[in-house]
């Protein structure tokens, strides 16, 4: 799968116009992160659909949904704007950030300096670099022009193999650990826990995908993640700020706290 949507980028990107400058403030990703009120950091994640779920939101209302989740107290929101596997559009990310001030993740497949570009003109904050779509001095390349243009950049990786080979180039300030394989679809929290080790010290851990409850989200706390990225258990809910709240301000934080 994740082959398919990379030759499709690539198409894409013949034909990529570049959108004008929309006047923006940048906000930080990793400070949100680090100053959240819950026990973990929330990137809270807007999509319609996704290869693996098909359709998942039929009454899709980004910017919306992006408000009830800056009231409940999200970090950070994360815009899908992949169109043909996700339904997603760049115009979300412009969309939502002249209605929230939390800091914006553009979540796409980001494999050329134009991307990243679009990236910047869109408003975005932040960017996704996915290990197993880029080869390590790429993706360096990349982020290092993600961070001159002001934004960041949440660097992912599904296995320890595309982990190491990034960590000889450099070490990235927020890493992602995708807990869902791309190529497979198959979704295991014990991904954060296998990974968790070789994550440097000094990076942000955030763990990604196929996380539902907040026992879901005490595991991959107690496995050293401190930061989730939610979509589908948000998105499905027809109440996201109560979703919300029984997942991150559960008593069994403050037990596990205390
Ligand atoms: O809906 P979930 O299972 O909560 O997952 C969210 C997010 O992690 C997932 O959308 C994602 C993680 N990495 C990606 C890369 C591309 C597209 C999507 C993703």
């Amino acid at each position: 799968m994740l082959d398919q949507i990379l030759q499709h980028k690539r198409q894409e990107l013949d034909t990529l116009e570049l959108p004008p400058y929309e006047n923006v403030e940048r906000r930080s990703l990793y400070e949100a992160l680090k100053n959240s009120h819950f026990p973990v950091g929330l990137i809270a994640e807007i999509k319609k659909a996704s290869p693996s779920k098909g359709v998942i939101q039929e009454n899709f209302r980004p910017v919306e949904t992006a408000t009830f989740y800056e009231r409940a107290g999200a970090s950070a929101i994360s815009v899908l704007t992949d169109q043909r596997f996700f339904q997603g559009h760049r115009q979300y990310i412009s969309d939502v950030k002249k209605h929230v001030r939390l800091p914006i993740l553009r979540k796409d497949f980001i494999i050329e300096e134009e991307q990243v570009e679009e990236s910047a003109r869109i408003g975005a904050d932040a960017i996704l670099l996915i290990g197993e779509a880029l080869e390590a001095s790429k993706l360096h390349e990349l982020y290092n022009s993600a961070r001159e243009k002001g934004m960041e950049a949440l660097v992912e990786v599904h296995s320890e193999e595309v982990l190491a080979n990034i960590l000889k180039h450099f070490e990235p300030v927020i890493v992602g650990v995708n807990n869902r394989d791309l190529t497979t679809f198959e979704t295991s929290l014990d991904q954060t826990e296998r990974m968790a080790s070789y994550i440097p010290d000094n990076s942000l851990l955030v763990s990604e995908s196929g996380i539902f409850t907040r026992e879901d989200i005490l595991r991959v706390k107690r496995a050293g993640a401190e930061a989730v990225l939610i979509g589908e258990a948000l998105m499905r809910h027809e109440n996201p700020m109560e979703q919300i709240d029984i997942m991150m301000r559960s008593e069994a934080h403050e037990r596990a706290n205390g």
